[in-house]
């Protein structure tokens, strides 16, 4: 009986966002099963595109009137599933409330290397007589994806094609490419070897050392380690090879990101009575497998990570594996080499910093059972881990958390979804948790946990406001107020290390015209242009777009054009002007963009080859040296004057993370916060690092406001080149929400964006809050397939489930 595979193909539209049957050749009736790629024809012209099988029926049973039809599938990718019944499921259960195509929640699990990309060829049926372009095929084809063609080729080939001389094929690239390397085994005894010998000439030099070698080395070894330590290369091997001395094999093997690095093993230390307490709890959940999630709310400095790494442990002891979240910003070779230290060859680590060989690769160990502790950012919530004891999640209130792209889920939900399936704990740990789990952990719903102190006994730093508008009154337009410069000179006599944070929103450089006020701003966004000196141009941050710096205002002429703006580039200039000789560390986009170079930055600042550690909001979190003893915040409140309800939320927990890495180890710390908003609440409970006054206060904000955590809230975006077409849509749709949606839910908008046009795209926005609104999937799914329906004039619509940001 012939097997019918339900497949979800990678064309991701609404209309195909559902499985599509098709007939399992004979031959592979065994070897398909759900969680493989699959290569399959779709649509009219059969093209071949990517899928994934999600379940194998016996024909009979389901579909016995279709099977004359069903187009078998092509090809079969896997020899084994890559992604797990577990995953499949949270694949179904992300796109639904995410509002994502199932494809892009699938791929969304894999790693890039196990995404499907479909290629386009073109073959060549008759041969071109234009020598340019029959130069672009290779063997009779060309492979139109890859290649780099110019419009006037693309038109020129669109004519070959139709008067029939190329035609269309499509194949499907899997780019997972396995390592190998060679091993080396002897087929010789070294008894045999003796009788080998004296075959061969004496002056055959290199056939004696290579036997001298296998004489040593009887177990297989791999090629690499025999032609390092020895003359012999590898055509000695082959040689022998042929000879039948030894056979070469090829083994798979892993790349290895720190396999250069030798990690101290570290050991468990004495907790202290809260750290125990919350251990405690935390292995009872695991040991009775009870899907419990706590809050572990710790100040900065409290031995939260000690916890986890307790924790994780006591799930090895019971024979299960642990996943760990942590901020892509904080995967700093600290936290790694913390947990690698502690659980050595066991962790396997993922983040963006890898390779995509890498990260395949590691991916590969975790779902061999090779690795049974993850640490990763935010995608990491998708390791294919199994029999999961324990989940962590470090900086729970982090925003990098959530995707805002598609599928526009939030880790958390998925850690949740997964402690669930897999009965296990969830600890989620932050010195500010957000709004929504505190509220929760109040209602019971996550269980408390509380580190209230430092360890050492030391105290919080305690952190002076500087009121800015009086400095700038007094002073020019230096950024760094006397007190804080003063600050600085005392850590540079001492010996001891600052940290100077620069918030980097609306802080970067741009390009003014002094007489005109003109600022260069970008053709296909409403936003200016960034001045990057790393690379003298002027870049667009929305759409990529670059040119040149210019020398003359392009409004009026003059000559008197300059850039403004103090980037971390400017403030270390100001620096080096105010303190000569001090040693700076300049941490932001521009310095870390090579591979490695944060964690090189990072190193080099915890070996004090600096005196000042100045970055952007990048090292406000998770950095432990003992020595920093200064924190200066040099601008507080740039992140105050957004549009957006958690603006205070935010600056209070950046401040808050940013003050805590003073002060850490013996020597008492100090922070100083420079603002022009002295009085704001988020900048005095940041003062005192009183996060439950702050979460007092903004609990009433938001109860007044009816935001989140007392309401839901839902982002419907539109866009269109036309911005009439976008808006008139937006207000049908507000029209039609009000008739479907409850009188309690509020209804904001529609209103452009604030950045109303990105990429010559005109951006409208509805926000619905809501408490209860028991249709609001079924109203929104239907939107959305709406919208791809009528797919006028080039509209898009996204929706966006709690989003972290309304900018
Ligand atoms: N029980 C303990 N005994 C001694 N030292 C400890 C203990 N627990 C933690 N520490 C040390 O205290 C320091 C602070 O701990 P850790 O970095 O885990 O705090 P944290 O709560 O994660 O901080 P943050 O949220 O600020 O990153 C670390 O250097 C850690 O090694
Ligand atoms: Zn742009
Ligand atoms: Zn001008």
């Amino acid at each position: 009986m012939a097997k019918i595979a339900q497949v979800i193909v990678d064309v991701p539209t609404m209309q195909t966002n559902r499985p599509y049957s098709y007939l399992v050749p004979s031959e592979l009736a065994d070897a398909v099963h759900p969680g493989m790629r699959v290569s399959v024809p779709f649509g009219k012209g059969g093209r071949e595109v990517g899928g994934m099988v999600i379940g194998v029926d016996e024909q009979a049973q389901t579909l016995p009137t279709f099977s004359g039809k069903l187009k078998p599938l092509t090809a079969l990718l896997d020899l084994a599933s890559v992604l797990n019944p577990e995953l499949l499921e949270l694949s179904d259960w992300l796109a639904t409330h995410t509002f994502a195509f199932r494809i892009s929640t699938i791929q969304t699990m894999l790693p890039a290397a196990l995404k499907t990309k479909s290629h386009k060829l073109l073959v060549a049926d008759q041969s071109i007589a234009d020598a340019h372009l029959a130069g672009l095929f290779t063997n009779g084809q060309l492979d139109f994806t890859a290649a780099k063609l110019a419009p006037n080729e693309v038109d020129q080939l669109a004519k070959l094609q139709q008067s029939g001389i190329v035609h269309a094929d499509y194949a499907v690239e899997n780019r997972a490419k396995v390592k190998t390397v060679t091993w080396v085994q002897s087929q010789l005894t070294t008894d045999q070897i003796v009788d080998v010998r004296p075959t061969i000439r004496a002056n055959a030099t290199k056939q004696q050392q290579l036997l001298d070698v296998l004489t040593t080395c009887q177990t297989p070894q791999p090629l690499a380690k025999l032609t390092e330590n020895s003359a012999l290369a590898r055509a000695d091997f082959s040689a022998a090879a042929k000879r039948g001395w030894v056979t070469l094999t090829e083994r798979e093997s892993y790349r290895d990101p720190y396999a250069q690095k030798d990690i101290a093993a570290t050991r468990a230390m004495t907790l202290h009575a809260d750290q125990a307490a919350a251990v405690a709890a935390i292995t009872g959940a695991i040991e009775s497998a009870t899907p419990q999630p706590f809050l572990l709310e710790g100040v900065t400095g409290s031995g939260k990570t000690e916890v986890y790494l307790q924790s994780i442990a006591a799930a090895l002891a019971q024979g299960k594996t642990a996943l760990m979240l942590v901020p892509e910003i904080a995967l700093t070779p600290q936290m790694v080499n913390r947990v690698r230290g502690r659980f050595g060859k066991q962790v396997a680590v993922l983040h963006s910093g890898l390779s995509a060989g890498e990260k395949y690769d590691e991916w590969r160990r975790i779902e061999r059972h090779e690795a049974a502790v993850v640490v990763g950012a935010r995608s990491a919530a998708f390791a294919p881990l199994d029999n999961i004891g324990l989940i962590v999640m470090d900086e729970e209130h982090e925003t990098s958390y959530k995707q805002d792209d598609n599928p526009r889920y939030h880790a958390r939900d998925v850690l949740l979804w997964r402690a669930k399936y897999h009965h296990a704990p969830v600890v989620l740990g932050s010195a500010t948790p957000s709004l929504e789990s505190r509220a929760r952990a109040e209602r019971g719903v996550y269980q408390s946990l509380l580190l209230p102190e430092r360890i050492n006994q030391q105290p919080l730093p305690p952190v002076t406001v500087i009121d800015m508008r009086e400095q700038l009154k007094a002073h020019t337009e230096s950024n760094f107020s006397t007190a804080l410069l003063d600050a600085l000179k005392l850590r540079l006599e001492r010996g001891e290390q600052s940290v100077l944070m620069l918030n980097r929103r609306g802080f970067s450089s741009f390009v003014m015209c002094r007489d005109c006020g003109f600022v260069l701003k970008c053709p296909n966004c409403d936003v200016s242009l960034v001045l990057h000196m790393d690379t003298h141009t002027m870049k667009c941050h929305y759409c990529g777009h670059e040119e040149t710096i210019p020398k003359i205002c392009p409004n009026c002429h003059s000559r008197r054009i300059s850039y403004y703006g103090s980037g971390t580039e400017k403030v270390a200039a100001e620096l080096t002007t105010l303190l000569p000789d001090v040693r700076i560390i300049r941490m932001d986009a521009d310095t870390t963009r090579r591979k490695g170079a944060y964690e090189k930055l990072l190193t080099d600042f915890g070996e004090h080859k600096a005196d000042i550690l100045l970055g952007t909001q990048m090292i406000a979190k998770g950095l432990d040296y003992p020595d920093v003893t200064l924190v200066g915040v040099l601008n507080a409140d740039t992140a105050l004057g957004l549009p957006d309800f958690r603006a205070s939320e935010r600056t209070f927990q950046l401040l808050t993370q940013v003050s805590g890495r003073a002060g850490r180890a013996d020597k008492p710390g100090e922070v100083f916060i420079q603002t022009f908003n002295p009085d704001h609440y988020a900048i005095q409970l940041a003062q005192k690092q009183d996060y439950e006054r702050f979460f007092r206060v903004e609990m009433k904000m938001r109860h007044l406001g009816n935001y989140p955590p007392y309401y839901y809230t839902a982002l419907i975006t539109a866009s269109a080149q036309d911005e009439n077409v976008a808006a008139r849509r937006m207000f049908e749709l507000a029209e039609q929400l009000k008739a479907q949606l409850s009188d309690t839910t509020v209804i904001l908008g529609p209103t452009p964006r604030s950045i109303a046009r990105i990429n010559n795209r005109y951006y409208y926005q509805i926000v619905l809050k809501y408490k209860q609104e028991p249709h609001l999937q079924t109203v929104l799914a239907k939107v959305l397939d709406d919208a791809q329906k009528e797919q006028r004039q080039g509209l898009q619509v996204a929706i966006d489930m709690e989003p972290q940001s309304f900018i």
